[in-house]
Parts: C-alpha cells; structure tokens; sequence
C-alpha cells in the first residue's frame, strides 16, 4: 500500500450540501488565482485538436500517413479525438447511459459505493488537493485485472451498470491494444515491444459528473495535472465542454464532442511519455464548470511498465539501431508514485523526479 504521504488521489464522502445552487459557494472550492493561471485560447484563435482515424490506421492504404498523423498527434499535443475506433455503438451507448443514470440518482443511493477510509475507489468527491476541493463526483474502480476489482464498490444501481463498465473496459482494453501498434510503428519499434508494456497491467476508470455552477469563474472541475500512468481514453457521456489541454502555456479548449459523438479523447500519460524517452508528451489539461449545464465523462486509465519498470523502451535507446541516450532514468513501478511525489513536493512537475 502506498502511505499517506504519496497518495494520489484524496477523496472524501460527499454530503447533501455539497454542491449548493446559489452563488454562494463555500470557501473550499474558490480558486479564482488558479481559473485565471494562463491564457485560454479564444473561439476566434484557429486551431484544431487533431482528429485520428482508427480505420485508417488499420488499413494498409492509408496507415502510413495515418500513422504519421498519429505520431505528431502524440509529439505535439499529447491528446487527439479518435473516431471510427470500432467499440460497438452499443457498449458505447450503454456506458454513457449508465453514468448519467447513475449520477441522477439520489446521493443516499450514490453513496452506497461511497469511498471508504483511505481507499481511492467508489464514490465521493474528486481529487482534492492543495487543500482545495474539485468541484465534481466521481466514481473510481479498478477495471483490470478481473482479479483486482473491488465488486463492493461496483455500483448495483442503475441494474445495468456493472455490465456496462465490464464490457466497455474490455473493449478499450483491446482498442488500446491496437493503438499502441500503430504508436510502434510510429516509434520505429516491433509492436509487441509497445504491446507487451501494456498487456495484462491494471486498468482503472473514472467516472466524473462536475455540476453547474452560479460561479464557474471562480471552481474548477479538476485540477491541473497529467495523467499518471500510460494511456487515457475519455468517453464524453453528455455534449457539455469544459476540457483545456495545456500547450505553448495555453490553455486550449478540446471541443465537445464531434457530431454523433462518436470520437473518444485520447491522451498521452506520464509512463508513455517515459516509455518513449520523452517523444511523445504528457500534456497537462484540467476541466472547467459550466453555469447551466453538467458534464459527464467516463474516463479510462490504462498501466504500462517493462520488466516492473518505468523505464525508456529499451529498443529506443543507444545500442539499438538508431538509439539515444535515456532521458528518464528506470525506477521499478512499485516506487514510481513515490520518485514523482518527492519530486512535487521539491516544486517541480511530476516527471521532473525521473529526469537523468
Ligand atoms: O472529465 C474530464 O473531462 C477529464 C478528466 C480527467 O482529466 C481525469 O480524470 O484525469
Ligand atoms: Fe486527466
């Protein structure tokens, strides 16, 4: 178990009066210092997220340039929309329904799955650090392996839920598979070098809901960070924006969902970023509230290491054909929560700890 001092995620059990309807907010959530740290790029500013086609990476027509797309997609912004990535229609359908429904419900209900002591899974209020609250619910669960899930905390209502989140996980997982093929190729590695980081490691999911808020100026959804393992994919639940990825020290906004919402949003972790000797970038990105409306994502989380270490991909580094020299040096999983904290704790970034 990680101690106290190093843990991730803090989460406290939300009670009736969290999220008040007027504009007077409590305390805990004001950040207004934080909502206007660093310049948002305005509508009239062009510039688009991009967008990568999973058929036409998989087709041997277009997945040399697909590929190509990919790979500066990963280099540039660490974040891209994925459309025709296969998950059926349905399982998609299912989950989105599944986290609305389940946020709808009662909070007596919700907190059924309530977070208990200092566990990081269930339900309760999002990650609260620098002594601030997020202004958000959200359930954590670990997805992978079958045998790490924790079923007292897997929601019973809606009666869907469990199925939903089962088949959904197992989807990414595959999807994730196929993705991290194509990011080889990119990276001029064998897939299953890519491949092998990922399979069998554990997968978590987040489902968040952030409320309206009479003051949206002055919360924030979720804090500023980068992702701390290998792969994320956001499923938006609802239509409702609110993401900003951070690059050049802008903020961009990722627009909702394309047409039929079909895309997810994928983006790049901080293991991806380590296993790729720093190629392909861990952007940061946090999620800002709407007055009138809520959002709702599902957003999966998916491990990766080599040989139980965070570690550069052997086959990029000098020796192997074409090699450079390591960038961040190897620490064995089991200590790499701790390496980034002590880090933060010194005020540098997360992977500053890992720097060589
Ligand atoms: O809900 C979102 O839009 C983003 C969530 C996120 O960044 C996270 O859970 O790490
Ligand atoms: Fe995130």
């Amino acid at each position: 178990m990680e101690g106290a001092s190093n843990k991730i995620v803090h989460r406290d059990e939300i009670t009736d009066d969290a999220f008040p309807d007027s504009a007077d907010i409590p305390e805990k959530y004001i950040r207004t210092d934080e909502v206007s740290a660093g310049a948002v790029v305005g509508e009239d500013d062009a510039y688009e997220l991009p967008i990568i086609d999973m058929a036409k990476l998989l087709d041997p027509d277009s997945s040399a340039s697909e590929t190509a797309r990919l790979g500066s997609a990963c280099r540039d912004w660490g974040f891209f929309q994925l459309t025709n990535h296969g998950i059926d229609e349905a399982v998609i359908q299912r989950m989105k329904e599944s986290t609305v429904q389940f946020f709808d419900l009662p909070l007596d209900s919700k907190n059924a799955v309530a977070v208990r002591g200092d566990g990081f899974e269930g339900y309760g209020h999002h990650y609260s650090r620098l002594s601030k609250l997020d202004w958000a619910e959200s359930v954590i669960l670990i997805t992978q392996p079958v045998q790490d899930r924790n079923m007292e905390l897997w929601p019973t209502n809606p009666p869907m839920f469990r199925d939903a989140l089962e088949e959904y996980s197992a989807a990414v997982t595959k999807l994730m598979a196929k993705l991290v093929g194509s990011m080889a190729a990119d990276l001029g590695v064998a897939p299953a070098a890519l491949q092998g980081a990922f399979a069998g490691k554990r997968q978590s999911a987040a489902i968040h809901r952030y409320p309206p808020c009479r003051r949206p100026e002055a919360v924030i959804g979720n804090t500023a960070h980068t992702d701390g393992l290998a792969l994320t994919a956001l499923l938006h639940a609802d239509g409702t924006p609110g993401l900003q990825v951070r690059r050049g020290g802008r903020w961009f906004p990722v627009p909702p969902p394309l047409p039929g919402g079909a895309a997810l949003v994928v983006n790049v972790g901080d293991i991806l970023h380590v296993l790729t000797n720093g190629a392909y970038r861990s952007a940061e990105h946090r999620v800002m509230v709407n007055a009138e409306r809520a959002r709702t994502t599902a957003v999966v989380f998916q491990d990766a290491s080599v040989g139980g270490m965070v570690a550069p991909l052997p086959e990029l580094l000098a020796g192997a054909e074409g090699g450079e020299v390591a960038r961040y040096r190897a620490v064995p999983r089991s200590e790499y929560l701790k390496v980034r904290f002590s880090a933060l704790a010194q005020r540098k970034g997360f992977l500053d700890g890992l720097k060589l």
